[in-house]
C-alpha cells in the first residue's frame, strides 16, 4: 500500500497497531494516527495502559509495528536504528545510574558512547548540576537524578528528543525548574515528544497533545482546542433577594447562595451577567470566569468511550 509521508514531519505515525505475543486477540495500540512537527513539543497523555509506553517503543525503534507505517526524521526507526538512534535523545525515568560513580563520571562514560558529544562541562551547565559534579549518584535529590537523566538524553545534540514522565515524583518547584530548563531546549529548536500523568504539565509545555484512551488516540490539538470540548464556567455568590437572569443556551445551577453557569460561549454569557448586574446595581462577590481546563477535557474524555476531539 502507498502511503503518502508529511516530509517535515520529524514523527509521522500511520495507522499503527501494536499486539503482544502473549495475548492473543489483544491489541495495545488500534490504529494510531499523528504526526509531529519540527520544533514542537507534542504531548502524548492518556489513562493508564492506554498505549503510550507501546507506541513510544515504536517510535524509538525499541519494536516492531505489529502493522501500520511509522517515520522517525523520515526513516524506519526501527529497521534504520542505526542511521536515526544517533539523532534521538531518550529521557527514561529510571536509567540504572551506577550510584557509586560522580555527576560527572556518568556523564562521561555517557558521552564516550557518543560519536559528537556536547562537552560534560556544557551538559551539566545546561541541565544545572555544575555544582554537583563531584557528587555521586547515589547522593543526589529526584529532582537531581532527573535532570542528569535530561543531561544523558541531550548529550548527543539530538534533533528529537523523547521525555518520557520527566517530572514524576517531583515537587511542585523542582517541576518548574524542569519545565524551565525543557522549554530552553525547545527554544533551541529540539522537537520533543513528551508522555506525561500531570496534564498541568501538557497544559504548559505542550504546542499539540493527543490523550489516547485503550489503544486509540481520542482527542488531538491544542491544549486549549482540547479543553474547550467541556464548557466554560462562571461563578458567583447571588445577592439576597436576586434571580438569576434569562440565559439562553446556559446550564444553571444554584446551589445556596452560589450560582455556577457553564456556557460554550464565555463572551457573550459573561457580557450578560455583568450587563444584568449593572442594570440591578448587583455586586457580584466571589465572581469567576474561566475556560474548561486540560483536566476536566481529559476525565470526561477518559470517561466516555469515544473520541470528542479528532
Ligand atoms: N510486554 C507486554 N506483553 C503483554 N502486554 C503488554 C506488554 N506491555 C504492555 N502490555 C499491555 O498493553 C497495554 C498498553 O500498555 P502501555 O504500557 O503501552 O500503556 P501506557 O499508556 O504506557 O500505560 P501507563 O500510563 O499505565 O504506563 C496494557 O494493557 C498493557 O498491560
Amino acid at each position: 500500500m502507498l502511503v503518502r509521508m508529511d516530509e517535515s514531519a520529524v514523527i509521522q505515525v500511520e495507522r499503527l497497531t501494536r499486539r503482544y505475543a502473549g495475548r492473543p486477540g489483544y491489541e495495545a495500540v488500534r490504529g494510531v494516527d499523528f504526526s509531529v512537527r519540527r520544533g514542537e513539543l507534542f504531548a502524548l497523555l492518556g489513562t493508564n495502559g492506554a498505549g503510550k509506553t507501546s507506541t513510544l517503543e515504536v517510535l524509538e525503534g525499541l519494536a516492531r509495528p505489529t502493522s501500520g507505517t511509522v517515520r522517525v526524521l523520515g526513516r524506519d526507526p526501527f529497521r534504520d536504528r542505526r542511521t536515526v538512534r544517533p539523532r534521538i535523545g531518550i529521557m527514561v525515568q529510571d536509567r540504572g545510574f551506577a550510584a557509586d560513580l560522580t555527576v560527572a563520571e556518568t556523564t562521561r562514560m555517557w558521552t564516550g558512547t557518543l560519536t559528537t558529544p556536547r562537552p560534560v562541562g556544557e551538559i551539566l551547565e545546561l541541565v544545572e548540576l555544575t555544582s554537583r559534579a563531584g557528587v555521586r549518584v547515589r547522593q543526589l535529590s529526584g529532582g537531581e537524578r532527573q535532570r542528569l537523566s535530561l543531561g544523558l538524553a541531550i548529550a548527543g545534540h539530538p534533533d528529537l528528543l523523547f521525555l518520557d514522565e520527566p517530572t514524576a515524583g517531583l515537587d511542585p518547584e523542582n517541576r518548574q525548574r524542569s519545565w524551565q530548563l525543557i522549554s530552553r531546549l525547545l527554544s533551541s529548536g529540539t522537537t520533543v515528544l513528551l508522555t506525561t500523568h500531570y496534564l498541568a504539565e501538557a497544559a504548559e509545555l505542550a504546542d499539540r497533545l493527543a490523550i489516547m484512551h485503550r489503544g486509540r488516540i481520542v482527542g488531538l490539538g491544542t491544549p486549549a482546542e482540547i479543553a474547550a470540548i467541556r464548557p466554560a464556567r462562571i461563578s458567583f455568590r447571588l445577592p439576597t433577594g436576586a434571580q438569576v437572569p434569562e440565559l439562553p443556551g446556559v446550564l444553571v445551577a444554584v446551589n445556596g447562595g452560589g450560582v455556577r453557569l457553564d456556557t460554550e460561549d464565555l463572551q457573550a454569557t459573561l457580557t450578560l451577567v455583568l450587563d444584568w448586574a449593572r442594570r440591578n446595581d448587583l455586586r457580584l462577590e466571589d465572581l469567576t470566569a474561566r475556560p474548561a481546563s486540560l483536566e476536566e477535557a481529559f476525565l470526561s474524555i477518559a470517561e466516555s468511550d469515544q473520541g470528542a476531539v479528532a
